[in-house]
C-alpha cells in the first residue's frame, strides 16, 4: 500500500491557485522529498495531507485514510514538524517532551527522544530560552515522540549548525530504518541527496519533475566534465565517456570528473 496517494490535488486562495493539479505516490518506508521555490505550493500540499487544511478538489489518501475526515487514531500515527513552532516557552525541554507523550498510545521514552535530537545538555532549559536551532530540534523531538508511521518534516533543519544537521540526518536514517515513511520539505539540496529515496520538484502549484536524487532531470546521463592540469595549463573536456578519456590521460595531475549537481539540475528545472 502507498503511504500517500494524491491525484489532481487543487487549492486556491482567493481565486489564486496555490496547488494546481498535483499527483504524488509515496511508498511505505520511503524518504520522499518535496522541492520547489518559495511559494511553489509545498506547505499547502503538506498541510492538506496532514489534515490541517481543506482542499478544493482532488483525491487524497494518507495511510489509507482521507485526512479531511480522518479519525483520532489516524492522527496519532502521524508525526508533524511544521515551520511554525508550537508555543512552549513556559516548559523545559524534558517537560515539553513528557507532556506530548500523553497524546499517543505507544510513545517513545522522553529521555531517549531528547538524546536522539541532541538536547540532553539542554533538557532542563526552558523552551523559550533555547537558541533557534535548539528550538527546532525540540520541534523534531515533539514530532517523533509518538513513534509515527508517517512523519512530515517541513524544512526541519532551518537554523541548524552543520553538526546538528548531520546528526539530524542520522536520526532520519534511523527512523527510516525502523520503517517510518518520511515526507521531507527542504531547500537544502545536499539534504535531499543525503536522505531522499525519491523526490518531486513543484513549481507554481504543479509537479515539474520527479525521480531519484541521482536521476532527476536525466542527471546521470548528462555529459561529464573532466579537468586536469596539463603542462600548458588547466584543461576541461566535456564527454559522455569520461572513463575512456581518463585511461588515455593516465596519471594526470589534479584530475577531477564532475557531472551537473542536483542543484544545477534543480535550477534548470525551475527555469532560474
Ligand atoms: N493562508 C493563505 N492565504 C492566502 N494565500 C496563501 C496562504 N498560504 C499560502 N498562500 C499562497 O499560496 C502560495 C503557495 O504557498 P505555500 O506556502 O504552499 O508555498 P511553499 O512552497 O510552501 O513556499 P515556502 O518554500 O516559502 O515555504 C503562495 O503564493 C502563498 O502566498
Amino acid at each position: 500500500m502507498n503511504a500517500i496517494r494524491v491525484r489532481d490535488l487543487r487549492k486556491s486562495y482567493g481565486g489564486r491557485p496555490a496547488v494546481a493539479g498535483v499527483d504524488l505516490d509515496v511508498d511505505t518506508g520511503q524518504v520522499f522529498a518535496l522541492l520547489g521555490p518559495n511559494g511553489a505550493g509545498k506547505s499547502t500540499t503538506v498541510e492538506i495531507l496532514e489534515g490541517l487544511r481543506r482542499r478544493d478538489a482532488g483525491e487524497v489518501s494518507v495511510l489509507g485514510v482521507d485526512p479531511a475526515t480522518a479519525p483520532r487514531s489516524w492522527r496519532s500515527a502521524i508525526g508533524i514538524v511544521q515551520q511554525s513552532a508550537t508555543d512552549l516557552a513556559e516548559a523545559t525541554v524534558i517537560e515539553a517532551v513528557r507532556h506530548f507523550t500523553g497524546y499517543y498510545p505507544d510513545p517513545r521514552d522522553p529521555d531517549e527522544v531528547v538524546e536522539l535530537v541532541g538536547l540532553t545538555s539542554q533538557r532542563a532549559v526552558m523552551a523559550g530560552r533555547l537558541s533557534g536551532g535548539q528550538r527546532r530540534r525540540l520541534d523534531v523531538a515533539l514530532g517523533i515522540v509518538g513513534r509515527p508511521r508517517l512523519l512530515f518534516l517541513d524544512e526541519p533543519t532551518t537554523g541548524f549548525d552543520p553538526e546538528a544537521r548531520r546528526r539530524f540526518w542520522e536520526l532520519v536514517r534511523l527512523l527510516a530504518g525502523e520503517g517510518c515513511t518520511i515526507l521531507l520539505t527542504t531547500h537544502y539540496l545536499d539534504e535531499v541527496e543525503a536522505l531522499a529515496d525519491r523526490l518531486v520538484v513543484i513549481d507554481a502549484g504543479r509537479v515539474v519533475a520527479e525521480g531519484t536524487p541521482a536521476t532527476l532531470g536525466g542527471r546521470h546521463q548528462a555529459e561529464a566534465v573532466v579537468r586536469w592540469l596539463a603542462p600548458n595549463g588547466p584543461q576541461a573536456h566535456r564527454t559522455a565517456r569520461p572513463a575512456a578519456l581518463i585511461r588515455e590521460l593516465g596519471e594526470a595531475p589534479e584530475l577531477t570528473v564532475t557531472r551537473p549537481s542536483l542543484e544545477d539540475v534543480y535550477l534548470e528545472l525551475i527555469g532560474r
